[in-house]
């Protein structure tokens, strides 16, 4: 799924263009959903808890003119732990690499402190061509979005920042999805296609499974759980001695949590919370794979790994 084929240059009366745009926004911004919505397939995880977003992800599009390469980040933040201070330093990594860095700003809240600390940054990443995005369009009135593009324009002129397009899109109504890929499109620089016909993601299988188990295991937990829940499956592959028409993959996956305390609420009683994870988990890896799943889920306790940096590797930090 990963390789990257031998650049070839498509023919038409318009040059192909390529290059990679990044998602940035404040936590719950919108910037997960929109890159699946842009994909047209759930290629990274979302959720309603702050802060999902941990791996860089690309999300690719593929038109018959050009490929944008979404680049998925995490949310910018005050740090508070270790893993606050490597999240951060990915996504100031990754706006000095990519072609266009698209801020978004929900519609439902207003910009605040956050949305400056992010573009004030953003500022000092001189070479990538600056866009706006307000999401979640359908959450607000026409006033609303009217009062918000002003704030957002005001911000821009308040860091320096000039945006070369501010849009307003819904990616859960499908709304300005597509006008949005187009101006993206139109600040790709001219170029071949990166990546095979068909690809939507680089991102590993084992990734993308334990991302899937991730997603499943933050619904319905609160306040610090969410942060402290990470999965790494161990081992994946096709059962042996299974008939070539009946496949079914072995998923060994672990879910970690800090605390004994959290353990138990992750398992739930007699299980029960585990079962339902563990059940969701296994439907959603079965339609992105195509194959029947047996997942074998299993919870440990990494003592406080957001704070220490051998856990932190140990995790793929
Ligand atoms: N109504 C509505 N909700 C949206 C829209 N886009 C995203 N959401 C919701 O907003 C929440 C956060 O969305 P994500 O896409 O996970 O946000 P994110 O910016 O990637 O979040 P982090 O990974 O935490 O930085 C989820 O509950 C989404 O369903 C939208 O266009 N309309």
């Amino acid at each position: 799924m990963s390789e990257i084929i031998q650049p070839t240059v498509k023919q038409g009366a318009e040059a192909f263009r390529s290059g990679f745009v990044s998602f940035t926004g404040r936590p719950n911004a919108g910037k997960s959903t929109l890159t699946n919505a842009l994909v047209g397939q759930k290629v990274v995880i979302t959720s309603d808890k702050p802060q999902t977003t941990r791996t860089v992800v690309r999300g690719i599009v593929h038109r018959p003119d050009a490929q944008l390469i979404l680049v998925d980040t995490p949310g910018l933040h005050r740090p508070r732990t270790l893993l606050g201070e490597r999240l951060n330093d990915l996504v100031l990594t990754t706006w000095g690499e990519v072609d266009v860095v698209a801020v978004c700003f929900p519609c439902d809240e207003r910009v605040g402190p956050g949305d400056r600390f992010l573009v004030t940054e953003l500022a000092k990443a001189r070479r990538s061509i600056k866009v706006a995005v307000a999401t979640k369009t359908d959450l607000a009135s026409p006033d609303r979005i009217a009062e918000h593009l002003v704030e957002i324009a005001a911000l821009g002129a308040e860091t320096g920042i000039e945006w070369a397009e501010v849009v307003p899109v819904s990616s859960v109504g499908g709304d300005q999805v597509g006008l949005l890929a187009d101006l993206l499109v139109g600040l790709l620089p001219e170029g071949p296609q990166l990546y095979p016909d068909g690809d939507l993601t680089d991102a590993p299988e084992e990734i993308l499974v334990a991302e899937l188990i991730r997603e499943a295991a933050l619904e319905g937990v609160r306040d610090e759980l969410p942060h402290s829940i990470a999965v790494v499956v161990e081992e994946m592959g096709l059962r042996e001695g299974r008939p070539e028409d009946k496949p079914l993959l072995d998923v060994h996956a672990n879910l970690f949590v800090e605390r004994d305390s959290q353990k138990g609420i992750v398992i739930g009683h007699r299980g029960s919370r585990l079962k339902s994870v563990g059940g969701r988990a296994r439907q959603q890896i079965e339609a992105l794979l195509g194959t029947p799943v047996y997942l074998d889920l299993r919870v440990k306790i990494a003592k406080d790994w957001q704070r220490d940096p051998k856990q932190l590797r140990r995790l793929g930090f």
